[in-house]
């Protein structure tokens, strides 16, 4: 066995950076030549331009684009390099193949790095390193695309290397993930969301390498891993199928831009480019190509939360069920047959009767309606030619294509969307804003009926989709996400996490709307101690959840005479924060309206409103809502104004969950007067 003792290790440490460091200067070499060469046949160029004929130029281009292409994959290889410098790998296993009679030391890193004569760090995504997350010492196998490869793990370590230099080396323990993940969870947060590499868990690794399940839907508890894991799962997506995939042709859809913000710097940790990311309602605004101004989710739920209106709610539980995606489908279907004016068309004297234009029409019913007027408009002229036996002019060819359209009842997608209403015999479902402007529970469904009636093209650029938060959207917005992208998905969230209960799917609605999909469930929750995720399991009990044994304070109650004693309260604790070692400190209210009174009241320059403007996410003491703290953790968290009269709903208390949950090592919640019922 080679590098038996840790003092050997740490040697064998020393050689690898110096290879590291070799090669770093190669790499740096490359670079300075091609862009030396680079310049060079840029200069050229310009200089014999007027003397270059056509193929020349473009060979000359290709030639630059190239040199170009190769330039920046040794810049992408330097910094990579450069990563390992600082933290080489992270984990050992000793493998004996089974028909061998040596095992071979495979050492685990962020990225593959190998010398002229071996593979000295495997990439933790290679076959080989699934067996460091999946097995303990003994018996171990792995799969390659060759097949499957066994054999007995002999050896299994784990090391911290922190700026080349290694903190701690730990063997061969059954436990051993348990003491590493101990450590990486009691520390304070970092700014952003961080890589887990180190510490992925078994059941964690099977969904992450998971190669075959078009969708996957991933239904964990709060702090479960779920977005660490689907950003690891693109990682590895993206190394596993890297001649298919790149970042570019992935998709997140985020719930807001704080939230992107957050996650990210995780994959650009693992060597891989930032991912395109879009919100719902930038997605919306794109469908609807701007046309329509609308509520956002955001809106909606603080139109929920703040002057809960009951006819208001009715509308969004309505169009948030299953059932109403069942009505309009067969709604559409009802159009098809029931909507046609049966009229003739009269033109350069000659009838087209109606039964021609119906048959024409169904003979177009793959195409969406609307569409198939430009098609049977060129049926019809067809039709005149052959009786007439002559062109059409232009006069005639523009009483065609009037009254081709006329033929159907309604003229636009909002008409039908409107009459939709009427046919259901639920024309109060239906209800413009002031400003006409549209309901966010409309948004969806409208779109929806665009692509059943006019058809929009498909995303088929997009080669995965990931979705968060999936608890909340609804069955519709579903219905649209699945005919836009046909890719495979990975979708994610936790029913207990719902901003808004009334438009809302569990992981069985969603796995209705995508049936092929394989359902994980994640019942380890690792971001809270234990205190604090009993303290929020109070709110929301699930009995399947598993909690850390990871100690801390237990959550305090703290009651005061006045709002101004409140809001002295949190300074203490703005003030204290820092001193117990925290980084984070999430103030997080009910309603944006509290959390913009806090910030005026706290008149802090250390102090970070976060809205749904904001596109970033802050280090330091953070105020914000629930809502938008979804996603989000901090070492503290301070719920402020759990008053009785500030939380009584259901809404209300799952805005409570959600803002608990947000704390990892410490979590007060202050209310003045009486306190709700809730706590
Ligand atoms: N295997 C792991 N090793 C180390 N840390 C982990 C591991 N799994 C999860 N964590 C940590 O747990 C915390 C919660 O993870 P994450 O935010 O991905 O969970 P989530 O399920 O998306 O949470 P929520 O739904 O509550 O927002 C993060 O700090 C993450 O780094």
């Amino acid at each position: 066995m080679i590098n038996r003792t840790e003092q050997e290790e740490r040697e064998y440490l020393e050689v690898i950076k110096e290879k590291l460091l070799y090669a770093i200067r190669r790499t740096e070499d490359t670079v300075r030549n091609y862009s030396t060469e680079l310049r060079q046949n840029k200069e050229y160029m310009y200089e014999h331009q007027s003397g270059m004929d056509e193929a020349d130029m473009v060979a000359s281009e290709q030639s630059i684009n190239r040199m170009a292409f190769t330039g920046e994959s040794a810049v992408a290889r330097k910094r990579k390099l450069l990563k390992l410098g600082q933290s080489p790998y992270f984990g050992r296993i000793d493998f004996l193949q089974e028909g061998k009679d040596q095992e071979s030391p495979v050492y685990i890193g962020i990225y593959s790095f190998a010398d002229e004569r071996a593979n000295l760090i495997y990439d933790w995504r290679a076959p080989v390193s699934s067996m460091f997350y999946d097995f303990e010492l003994g018996p171990g196998w792995y799969t390659t695309p060759g097949g499957k490869v066994s054999g007995e793990i002999t050896l299994k370590r784990q090391y911290k290397i922190r700026e080349g230099q290694m903190e701690f080396m730990i063997e061969n323990a059954v436990n051993i993930h348990d003491d590493v993940l101990q450590r990486e969870l009691s520390k304070a947060s970092d700014e952003k969301m961080k890589n887990i590499v180190a510490t992925i868990q078994r059941d964690q690794n099977a969904v992450i390498r998971n190669e075959t399940a078009p969708v996957m839907i991933i239904q964990g508890v709060a702090g479960s891993g779920k977005t660490s894991i689907a950003l690891h799962r693109i990682a590895f997506l993206l190394y596993r199928f890297r001649d298919e995939i790149a970042a570019k042709d992935i998709l997140i859809i985020s719930p807001n831009k704080v939230f992107a913000d957050y996650i990210s710097n995780v994959l650009p940790e693992l060597g891989e480019e930032q991912i395109p990311e879009m919100g719902m309602d930038e997605l919306a605004d794109v469908l609807l190509e701007n046309k329509y101004r609308f509520q956002t989710f955001f809106e909606q739920v603080y139109a929920v939360l703040e002057k809960p209106d009951a006819a208001f709610i009715e509308r969004i539980k309505f169009k948030a069920s299953p059932e109403f995606l069942s009505q309009l489908n067969r709604f559409i279907i009802h159009l098809e047959n029931h909507y046609f004016n049966e009229t003739e068309i009269r033109v350069a004297g000659v009838v087209v009767p109606w039964p021609f234009i119906q048959e024409r029409v169904k003979a177009y019913h793959r195409v969406p309606i609307f569409k198939r007027f430009p098609e049977v408009v060129k049926d019809v002229f067809q039709h005149i030619r052959s009786q007439t036996n002559r062109k059409l002019n232009g006069q005639e060819k523009a009483k065609v294509w009037e009254a081709v359209p006329r033929i159907f009842k309604l003229t636009n997608v909002m008409e039908v969307y409107r009459e939709f209403y009427k046919f259901i015999g639920k024309p109060e479902m239906f209800r413009m804003m002031h400003g006409e402007m549209l309901e966010y529970a409309d948004v969806f469904p409208l779109i929806y009926c665009r692509i059943r009636l006019e058809g929009i093209p498909a995303y088929d650029h997009v080669k995965h989709l990931l979705v968060d938060e999936m608890q909340d959207y609804t069955a519709i917005q579903y219905a649209v996400l699945s005919r836009l992208f046909k890719c495979r998905k990975t979708i994610l969230g936790d029913a207990s996490q719902q901003v808004n209960p009334y438009s809302a799917s569990s992981a069985e609605a969603i796995e209705r709307v995508f049936p092929q999909g394989d359902v994980v469930k994640l019942f380890r929750s690792y971001r809270s101690t234990l205190e604090i995720t009993a303290f929020a399991q109070r709110l929301f009990a699930n009995p399947d959840l598993i909690p850390m044994e990871r100690h801390g304070d237990v959550p305090q109650v703290n009651g005061f005479e006045s709002n101004a004693e409140e809001v002295e309260a949190i300074k203490q604790h703005i003030a204290a924060y820092k001193e117990a070692g925290y980084q984070s400190l999430g103030i997080i209210a009910k309603t944006r309206d509290q959390a913009a009174y806090l910030y005026k009241e706290l008149k802090s320059p250390h102090v970070h409103l976060l809205t749904t403007d904001s596109t970033a996410f802050h280090e330091g003491v953070v105020i914000t809502t629930a809502h938008l703290s979804k996603g989000l953790e901090f070492d503290e968290v301070v719920v402020p104004f759990v008053s009785a009269r500030n939380y009584n709903t259901t809404v209300d208390k799952s805005m409570l969950y959600i803002a608990c949950t947000r704390a990892m090592h410490k979590l007060t919640l202050l209310y003045t007067q009486e306190r709700s019922i809730f706590i």
